[in-house]
């Protein structure tokens, strides 16, 4: 079996979390996308949810879906969020970001009573920082944030490169948010919390994906079926 099919398996475990009048978020990736088509179908059958996006990709997806949405502004509560991830730790503990939604997600999750992650198997890690960590800043004075995040993460304990996100022509690519986003190659994260107490206190830095204390529990799939992380009841 192929990683997508893991990542719909995953997204199939999680659609049984759902229930009538729930108020989701809804994340946004590869993982998260099988999740929002297979809610689509739901929704089609007469479920009825109200949900969040944590990206305007996955807005656009759950619009064409006909999926009822709303905003964090008209539904500051939500009940549970299903997110991918790039890592996962054995804590729960996450990087996110790869897609580059990585302050929506964190918003859209601390919004949330239960937030559950899905992911193949393969992004389950004994320690995080393989996958570079993203953090997300702000334009205006990059070179001297660049700088201060540097410092930020030797502070930490960790040492690794950090890289411009571009996009495949070239040009800087801009999140949601009109943000730039840093990628830093760490190879390991000894302390994650040291570390994302660290970049909180950068000004310049609008979020990283570091996160910690966010998720209630993971559905992952591998090869031999689905191995649950936490709560997930
Ligand atoms: O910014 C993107 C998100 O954090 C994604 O949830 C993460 O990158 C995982 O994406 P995928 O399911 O495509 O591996």
């Amino acid at each position: 079996m192929n990683a997508d099919e893991l990542k719909k398996q995953a997204a199939a475990r999680a659609l049984d979390l759902v229930r009538p009048g729930m108020r989701l978020g809804l994340g946004t990736g590869s993982t998260a996308k099988h999740f929002v088509d297979l809610l689509g179908r739901r929704v089609a059958e007469g479920l009825e949810i109200i949900c969040v996006a944590t990206s305007e990709a996955t807005q656009a997806q759950a619009l064409s879906l006909n999926i009822p949405m709303s905003t964090l502004d008209e539904t500051p509560e939500l009940d549970l969020t299903v997110d991918g991830a790039d890592e996962v730790d054995p804590q729960l503990r996450l990087i996110k970001g790869g897609g580059a939604a990585l302050l929506r997600e964190k918003i859209v999750a601390a919004a949330s009573a239960r937030m559950i992650v899905i992911a193949d198997d393969g992004k389950l890690v004994p320690r995080l920082g393989r996958f570079p960590l993203p953090i997300e800043v702000v334009p205006f004075g990059l070179e001297a944030t660049r700088r201060a995040v540097a410092i930020a993460i030797t502070a930490s304990g960790a040492a690794g490169e950090l890289k411009l996100r571009l996009r495949p022509d070239g040009s800087t690519l801009l999140t949601d948010g009109g943000h730039f986003i840093l990628d830093a190659h760490l190879g390991a994260i000894d302390q994650p919390e040291l570390l994302a107490q660290a970049l909180n206190t950068v000004p310049g830095v609008v979020e990283h994906g570091l996160f910690i204390g966010l998720a209630a529990g993971a559905i992952l799939a591998g090869a031999e079926g689905l191995k649950l992380l936490g709560r997930i009841e």
